[in-house]
């Protein structure tokens, strides 16, 4: 089958390279001319393993091609994915004017029936609104399909090609029978693919998110109890997490959560309540915990350091909102870099993937280091802001011999507070118990 798929961001990207990888050909439309370029020459822009495989192999066998233009990308096309930019307005609803646009010069250069899809993550009502803005100039049959996505970075390909279940708001037969075919492949393992109408597959999304997001913040608040009451929050997890009914997934307690998403669709999603005049206080709840989550270990820090950090050196291991990602989108580690700055630290940084981003925001204001030890060499302590791999088993002796002092303070809970206690480490962490070096 011949799509086009519009906007080659994360999803974008992903969406394209593996219906592709099923044997469709796919055309990505982007109006960055940079971008499109870079992927005509084969080069990935952003960092998702196992993605640059399929998506080489792909373009090698003529299934994946890119343009800027969206006549030329969308010639043939059977079916038309969005997957455009819904960033927060400044009232924190979902600025749909990415979506719009499109829709508004997709109209006058549809040729043949075809079936638009909603790839990205939009307020409910908005098929009606894409459809209305086709409608003004559409001269074929078109219908509007919501396909929310619920893939997460850094296994994104894996998400897309083997999803818990794939959800598809329809009131259309013939678009029913487009879809059903175009995801034969993914669901033969047996997970579901859920038709529903197009609000409530567009309300799903909203919903996921915002319950994930609030799973992760309710064990935050735990964390919080633990501390007072000098219980372990991990062990709560573990006894807690053992009931299927609850499950032992995102309940993880840290310094909150970021990336792209789930702090922009919770935001949405308590604005599209207040629209419809619904008190939706939980989740306003759930913003405000996370917001004060962030920064918490600085708290720590500051009166561990007797309320100033002024000309103190720290070291920080991670910037992205979590591993396997280059993504540095409402990540924890920039308020924590930000508010150390202001505090009058100095800081020094070290991520796998995800330092060039953050050059861009920060230029020659922090440090940025070669590897991780570099980042804690003469720093009086280490700040670990993401669970990468790589700084769970740390040398420890060569940790001790760099930091000028033995203290972390740890946002991810990556050690046991035994061994920490045993190596002489003064260590903070999450929802347990403080360990005190001396
Ligand atoms: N990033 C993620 O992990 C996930 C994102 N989503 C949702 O998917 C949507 C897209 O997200 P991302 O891929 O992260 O966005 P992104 O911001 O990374 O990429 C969007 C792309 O759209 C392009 N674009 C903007 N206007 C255009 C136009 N008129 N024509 C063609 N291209 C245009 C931009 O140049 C950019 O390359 C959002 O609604 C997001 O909430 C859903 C699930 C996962
Ligand atoms: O709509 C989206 O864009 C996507 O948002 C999230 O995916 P993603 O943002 O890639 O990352 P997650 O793995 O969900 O992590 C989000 C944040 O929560 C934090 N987190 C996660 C799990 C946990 O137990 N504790 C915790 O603090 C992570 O550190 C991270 O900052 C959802 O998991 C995806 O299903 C969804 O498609």
């Amino acid at each position: 089958m011949k799509i086009a798929v519009v906007g080659t961001g994360y999803v974008g990207l992903v969406t394209g390279t593996c219906f592709a990888e099923t044997g469709n050909h796919v055309t990505c439309v982007d109006i960055d001319e940079k971008k499109v370029e870079k992927l005509k020459n084969q080069i990935m822009p952003i960092y998702e393993p196992g993605l640059d495989v399929l998506f080489e192999r792909n373009i090698k066998q003529g299934r994946l091609d890119f343009t800027t233009n969206l006549k030329e990308g969308i010639k043939d096309a059977k079916i038309i994915f969005l997957a455009l930019p819904t960033p927060p307005g400044e009232d924190g609803s979902a600025d749909l004017k990415y979506i719009l646009k499109v829709a508004s010069d997709l109209g006058p250069i549809l040729s043949e029936y075809t079936v638009i899809v909603d790839k990205s993550t939009v307020p409910v009502g908005t098929a009606d609104k894409v459809h209305a803005q086709i409608a003004k100039n559409a001269k074929v049959p078109f219908d509007v399909v919501s396909n929310p996505e619920f893939l997460r970075e850094g296994v994104a390909v894996d998400d897309f090609m083997k999803p818990d279940r794939v959800v598809i708001g329809t009131s259309s037969d013939k678009a029913r029978k487009v879809m059903d075919q175009l995801y034969a492949p993914f669901v033969r393992q047996g997970n579901p693919v859920i038709f529903m109408d197009e609000k409530s597959a567009e309300l799903t999304k909203y919903a996921a998110n915002s319950f994930l997001a609030t799973k992760i913040t309710f064990m935050n608040e735990i964390a919080n109890m633990c501390e007072l009451l000098g219980a372990d929050v991990d062990m709560v997890r573990k006894g807690i997490g053992t009931d299927t009914r609850i499950g032992k997934r995102f309940l993880f307690a840290g310094i909150g959560y970021g990336g792209s998403c789930f702090p922009k669709d919770v935001q949405a999603l308590a604005k599209s309540a207040q629209e419809v005049k619904y008190d939706f206080k939980l989740l306003t709840s759930v913003m405000d915990v996370n917001q004060e989550q962030k920064t918490k270990l600085i708290h720590r820090a500051k009166a561990f350091y007797n309320g100033s950090l002024k000309g103190k050196t720290f070291g920080i291991w991670g910037l992205a909102f979590k591993p396997y990602t280059d993504d540095i989108r409402e990540a924890p580690a920039l308020e924590n870099i930000k508010e150390l700055l202001a505090l009058g630290a100095k800081v020094k940084v070290y991520d796998p993937e995800a330092m060039e981003n953050v050059k861009e925001l920060f230029g020659n204001t922090i440090e940025f280091c070669s590897d991780e030890y570099a980042a804690v060499d003469g720093a009086d302590a280490l700040f670990i802001m993401t669970e990468w791999p790589v700084f769970r088993t740390p040398e420890f002796d060569k940790l001790q011999s760099l930091l000028r002092s033995k203290v972390i303070f740890d946002g991810r809970n990556l050690y046991d507070t035994q061994a920490m206690e045993d190596l002489g480490f003064t260590y903070f962490s999450i929802g347990r118990k403080d360990v005190d070096g001396k």
